[in-house]
C-alpha cells in the first residue's frame, strides 16, 4: 500500500534529523570554542543572551545568532531555557563541559574539542571508499583515519603539535574523570594493589588520580616516548613515566590498567578485572 502524505512527511522529517544531525556536534564544537558553558558558570550558572554576549565579548550585530545557536544547544540538552527571566541555564550535560573541576563542572570540554577536530572527522568524509576498495593494501582500503592522513592517529599526533596536544588534553580529562568516579565508588577493584601500570596512559590524567586516592599503590603510565617528553616533570604528580612501546615490552606491575579506544571500557588484568 502507498504510504499517505503525513507517513510520507513524517518519514521526510525523520531523514532530515539525520541529514543534519551534524549540526549538533558542529554547535557543540563551537559553544565549546567560544566558551559558553564557562560564561553561563560565571554568570551564576544561568544568562540571557545579551549577558552571555557581553561576557564572551561577541559584536553586538551577532546577538541574533547566538540566540539560534543557545535554542539549539537548548533543544539538544546542553541548557534549559527559562521562559520567565529568558535566560539559559546550565544542565547536567553542560556541568561536563564547564572547566572549573571541584566547582560544578567536571572538564570535558578538550574532549569535545580534540574528537570533532577536522582531522578526526575529515576521514568520515570517505567511507564509502572503503567498502568500494577491491585490494585490501591499498590506501583506501585501510581503517579510515590511515586512508585519509596516510599514517596512524598516534604518528599525525605526534607530527602536528597542536592536534598532539589537543589529543593529549582529550584523553587525560576523559582518564581524569572516569578514574574520579572509579576511584570513588568501585573502590574494591584497587583492593590489594602495591602497584599498576597504565599502558597506553596519555599525560597520566588516569594514573595520577589513582595515586592520588591510593597514595599506597605504585603508579606508572607506558607511553610512547614524544607523549611521555610532553609531559613536565613538575606534572607528573608523584608518577613514574615509562617510554616504550606496549607491543615490545609492559613493565612489571600487580596490576595493568588498559584503557582501549572503545568509550568506557577498561581491563585491570592480575587477579582483578573490571569493566564498564
Ligand atoms: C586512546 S589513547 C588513551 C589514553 C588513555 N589511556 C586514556 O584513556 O585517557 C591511547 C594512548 O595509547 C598510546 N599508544 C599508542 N600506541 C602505543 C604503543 N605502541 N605503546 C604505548 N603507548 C601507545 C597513545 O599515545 C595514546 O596516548
Amino acid at each position: 500500500m502507498d504510504a499517505t502524505g503525513d507517513q510520507l512527511m513524517h518519514a521526510q522529517a525523520e531523514l532530515w534529523n539525520h541529514v543534519f544531525a551534524y549540526t549538533r556536534s558542529m554547535s557543540l564544537r563551537c559553544a565549546v570554542e567560544l566558551g559558553i558553558p564557562d560564561a553561563v558558570h560565571r554568570l551564576g550558572g544561568a544568562a540571557t543572551v545579551p549577558e552571555l554576549a557581553a561576557a564572551l565579548s561577541l559584536p553586538p550585530s551577532r546577538a541574533p545568532y547566538l540566540r539560534r545557536l543557545m535554542r539549539l544547544l537548548a533543544h539538544a540538552g546542553f541548557f534549559v531555557f527559562d521562559d520567565a527571566a529568558a535566560s539559559y541555564g546550565l544542565t547536567p550535560l553542560s556541568r561536563l563541559l564547564v572547566s572549573a573541576a571541584g566547582a560544578g563542572g567536571q572538564g570535558l570540554s578538550p574532549f569535545a574539542l580534540a574528537m570533532l577536530h577536522p582531522i578526526v572527522v575529515s576521514p568520515s568524509m570517505s567511507l564509502a571508499s572503503r567498502f568500494r576498495a577491491a585490494d585490501a593494501r591499498t590506501a583506501a582500503a585501510r581503517v579510515p583515519f590511515e586512508a585519509a592522513h596516510g599514517r596512524d592517529l598516534w604518528a599525525v599526533a605526534k607530527d602536528d603539535r597542536e592536534f598532539g596536544a589537543a589529543f593529549n588534553d582529550a584523553m587525560a580529562c576523559d582518564g581524569r574523570f572516569v578514574m574520579d568516579v572509579l576511584v570513588r565508588d568501585h573502590r574494591d577493584v584497587f583492593r590489594g594493589l602495591t602497584s599498576l601500570v597504565d599502558v597506553g596512559g596519555g599525560s597520566g590524567g588516569a594514573a595520577r588520580a589513582i595515586a592520588a586516592a591510593f597514595p599506597h599503590v605504585r603508579c606508572s603510565v607506558l607511553e610512547l616516548p614524544h607523549v611521555v617528553a610532553s609531559v613536565p616533570p613538575d606534572e607528573r604528580g608523584g608518577v613514574e613515566f615509562v617510554a616504550g612501546d606496549m607491543f615490545e615490552s609492559v613493565p612489571k606491575a600487580d596490576a595493568v590498567l588498559l584503557k582501549v579506544r572503545r568509550p568506557l571500557r577498561f581491563a585491570i588484568s592480575s587477579s582483578l578485572s573490571f569493566t564498564m
